[in-house]
C-alpha cells in the first residue's frame, strides 16, 4: 500500500535544482505553515545580527545555515561586500548556493489564499513562470500567453511568439503592501486585499521596483547580478538593497535579451516593520532615487559585454562614474559591486556545472 501512495505522490518540481533562501534574525517557526510546499526542498538560511545567538529551524527541513562568523570564514576580506544587519545579507545564500534555480522568501511571509479559498504554492507558481518564457518586446493584452486559457492575441507578431528565457520571478504580497515609510506613515491601516490574477512580463527598458520579500530567479542566468548591496549597519541608506538589484538585474537582462515577470504568486505578509525606524533608513534613498533611476533608465552596455559578469562589471564603472558626485556612497557601492562579482567567481568557477554539486552541510 505505502509504494503505491509514495508511486502516487509526484516529485515536486525542481526538487533537486532549486535552493530556498531565507535571511533571518528570528526562530523559523514560519516554515510550520509552508512545510507542505518546502519540505522537499533544501534551504539557505542567512542568520544576520548576533551569530552567538542560536536559530531554531523545525524538525525534517533539509538546510544549511550561514552566520556572520561563517560569512566572514568563507569569504575572508570580501566579506565586506556582504551587508550586515539588513536582509541584503540574503544575497550571500544566492552565492553559495549550487542550484540552479533561487527563492528567497521573508520570515514574516505566509501562506495567502487565492480567492476560492485555496492554498497558493506560491514556490510552485514561481516555478511555472520561470519555466515558461518572458515577452519583453511586445506586450501581450491577455497578459501571460503561456498561462492555461490563454493565448496571443490577434496582432501579435508570430516572429515574437517563441519569447525570451525567463530570468526572474516577482512574486506580490496580501496584507502588508510593501510601501515605503512616508506611505506607510500616512496610510497606516492599508492592506493589500486585492487579488489580481495575472503574470506579466515587464516590457524591455521599463524598470521596476523589485521587493526581495516573494522572489525567483534562475541563477545560471542571472544569479552575479543580484547583488543586493551595501546597507544595513555603518551604511547611510537601508531598504534600498533589493530596489538596487532590481535596477541593476533589469538592465542587464533587457541587454541580454532575457525576461523579468511579475504578479502571482501572491503570499500572506504578515508584519509591518515601523515606519519611524523604515524612515530613517529610507530617507536618503527617497532622494537619491531621483538621480539613480534615470541613470539606470539611461545606461547603456556595450556589445562585449556577454556576460552576467562582465554587464554587471560595466555597470559598476558607471555607478563610480556617473553617481558618485551623488554621494561619496556610490564610489564605495561600485567597489563593493567588483567584489561581490570576485566573490561570485571565487565559489562559482566557471567550469562547475550549478546544479550538479552537492548542498552543504546543515550547522
Ligand atoms: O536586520 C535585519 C532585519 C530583518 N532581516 C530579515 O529580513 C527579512 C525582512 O525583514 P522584515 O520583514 O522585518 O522587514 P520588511 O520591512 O517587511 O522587509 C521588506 O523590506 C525589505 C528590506 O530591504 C525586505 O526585502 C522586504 O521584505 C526577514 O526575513 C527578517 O528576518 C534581516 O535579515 N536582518
Ligand atoms: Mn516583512
Amino acid at each position: 500500500m505505502a509504494d503505491s501512495a509514495a508511486a502516487a505522490k509526484p516529485t515536486p518540481l525542481l526538487k533537486d535544482e532549486l535552493d530556498i533562501v531565507i535571511p533571518t534574525i528570528r526562530n523559523l517557526d514560519f516554515l510550520e505553515m509552508w512545510r507542505p510546499f518546502f519540505e522537499p526542498y533544501h534551504l539557505i538560511i542567512v542568520q544576520d545580527g548576533d551569530p552567538s545567538k542560536t536559530i531554531k529551524v523545525p524538525d525534517g527541513f533539509d538546510y544549511e545555515l550561514y552566520n556572520r562568523n561563517d560569512i566572514n570564514k568563507i569569504l575572508g576580506p570580501k566579506a565586506s561586500c556582504i551587508s550586515f544587519k539588513d536582509s541584503a545579507c540574503r544575497c550571500f545564500g544566492y552565492m553559495v548556493s549550487k542550484k540552479k534555480y533561487i527563492y528567497t522568501i521573508d520570515d514574516d511571509c505566509f501562506v495567502a489564499k487565492d480567492p476560492s479559498g485555496k492554498m497558493i504554492n506560491a514556490l510552485q507558481q514561481h516555478i511555472k513562470n520561470l519555466l515558461c518564457p518572458s515577452t519583453p518586446f511586445f506586450f501581450n493584452t491577455l497578459y501571460d500567453p503561456y498561462t492555461e486559457g490563454a493565448d496571443f492575441v490577434r496582432g501579435y507578431p508570430f516572429s515574437l511568439r517563441e519569447g525570451v528565457p525567463t530570468a526572474v520571478s516577482h512574486g506580490l504580497w496580501l496584507n502588508i503592501p510593501d510601501y515605503d515609510a512616508p506611505t506607510q506613515l500616512v496610510k497606516p491601516l492599508e492592506r493589500n486585499q486585492r487579488y489580481v490574477d495575472a503574470v506579466l512580463t515587464i516590457p524591455k527598458g521599463t524598470l521596476f521596483p523589485m521587493c526581495g520579500m516573494n522572489l525567483a530567479f534562475d541563477r545560471e542566468l542571472i544569479g552575479p547580478a543580484m547583488y543586493f548591496g551595501l546597507m544595513g549597519d555603518g551604511q547611510p541608506i537601508g531598504r534600498y538593497d533589493d530596489m538596487w538589484a532590481g535596477w541593476c538585474v533589469k538592465v542587464i537582462c533587457d541587454h541580454l535579451g532575457l525576461g523579468v515577470k511579475t504578479g502571482l504568486p501572491y503570499i500572506w505578509h504578515s508584519k509591518a516593520s515601523n515606519p519611524f525606524v523604515n524612515l530613517r533608513k529610507e530617507y536618503k534613498g527617497i532622494f537619491w532615487q531621483e538621480e539613480i533611476i534615470p541613470f539606470f533608465q539611461a545606461a547603456t552596455l556595450p556589445k562585449d559585454c556577454t556576460t552576467v559578469q562582465k554587464c554587471y562589471i560595466e555597470l559598476s564603472k558607471q555607478v563610480k562614474d556617473k553617481l558618485s558626485k551623488v554621494d561619496p556612497y556610490f564610489d564605495k557601492l561600485a567597489d563593493a559591486m567588483v567584489t561581490w562579482i570576485e566573490a561570485w567567481d571565487e565559489l562559482n568557477p566557471p567550469s562547475g556545472a550549478a546544479s550538479k554539486v552537492p548542498n552543504g552541510k546543515a550547522k
